[in-house]
């Protein structure tokens, strides 16, 4: 595997790439792999001539001086990692060749950003936006995957390449899982214990709202969440919503055949993480 840190190095390797008629999979990543990340490089792999994962923890998407401080930085197994999932090339640029223009641009998302993540992480998409932005100018792949547990994140990327013309695919990944059904996140490994058996409830708690709709309206489920939630020790709920999958605005009602996307942000003890699951409701 070659490891690439310059961003003219990158860019006259995977343009001399295409040139030579390679399809490029392209994985971007803020490191501290795991299952997650390795499937979509998997994925990747088979399904492109060349996988290109970039590893960059990019300070402009960061709302909290503290998480970016904190955010696992795991170089050295990350490599080890890469080498086993048929990945050709690591980008992992300092941000100094990444940002050598200032301000960054300003993006709007319209509705799509003041919701969710938009809403608790002040201008964390418009950091997404300009990093991912500047990683497909770079690494120029004809696909990118992304993982399904960052739900809005993936419209964000896909409103991007629609509006700024990025001529590639996007797939989206499904969230891989602890066998006790957390999803996986490199932030996991800053919680402790106690914590790390905490954390199941977000997910427990999505499985909970699953169970009632259909049956119950939807105000009623919310209250429910939350009301399981308050319960738990270090747990603390910043939002559960019901929502459409695609423009992932808050639902007041479900049809029969709808799908919907369940979503939730808690921190448990100083770590803040999401999940969701997304439900088509058949027969309700
Ligand atoms: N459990 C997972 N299953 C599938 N894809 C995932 C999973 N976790 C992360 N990804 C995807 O991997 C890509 C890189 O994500 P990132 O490096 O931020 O990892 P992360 O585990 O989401 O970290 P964190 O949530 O702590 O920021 C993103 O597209 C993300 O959605
Ligand atoms: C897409 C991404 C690599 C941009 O920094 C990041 O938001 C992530 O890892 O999900
Ligand atoms: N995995 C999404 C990136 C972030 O939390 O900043």
């Amino acid at each position: 595997m070659e490891v690439i840190e310059q961003v003219s190095v990158i860019r006259e390797r995977t343009q001399a790439l295409r040139c030579n008629g390679k399809r490029i999979g392209f994985v971007p990543t803020m490191g501290a792999l795991h299952e997650g990340h390795l499937q979509l490089l998997r994925a990747s792999a088979q399904e492109n001539d060349i996988t290109v994962c970039s590893i960059f923890v990019n300070p402009t998407q960061f709302n909290n001086p503290d998480d970016y401080k904190l955010y696992p930085r795991t170089m050295e197994e990350d490599i080890a990692q890469l080498k086993t999932v048929g990945c050709d090339i690591l980008f992992a640029p300092q941000a100094v060749d990444v940002y050598v223009q200032q301000p960054l641009m300003q993006f709007s998302f319209g509705a799509l950003e003041t919701v969710m993540e938009g809403e608790h992480r002040p201008g964390h998409f418009n950091g997404v936006a300009t990093i991912v932005g500047k990683l497909f100018h770079f690494v120029q792949p004809h696909k990118a995957y992304f993982g399904q547990k960052d739900l809005q994140q993936v419209a964000i990327v896909k409103q991007l390449v629609q509006t700024l013309s990025f001529d590639l695919e996007l797939v989206r990944y499904p969230t891989i899982r602890e066998a006790d059904g957390l999803a996986m996140s490199s932030r996991n490994t800053r919680l402790d214990a106690a914590q790390r058996q905490t954390a199941t409830a977000l997910y427990k708690a999505l499985q909970l709202a699953k169970s009632q709709l259909g049956q119950k309206p939807l105000y009623s489920i919310k209250a429910t969440v939350e009301a399981y939630l308050t319960d738990k020790d270090q747990v603390k709920l910043e939002y559960f919503e019901i929502a459409d999958p695609d423009t992932l605005q808050p639902l007041a009602v479900v049809e029969a055949g709808q799908e919907v996307a369940l979503c939730i942000a808690a921190f448990v003890g100083p770590v803040r993480l999401i999940d969701n699951i997304l439900v088509n409701l058949n027969g309700v």
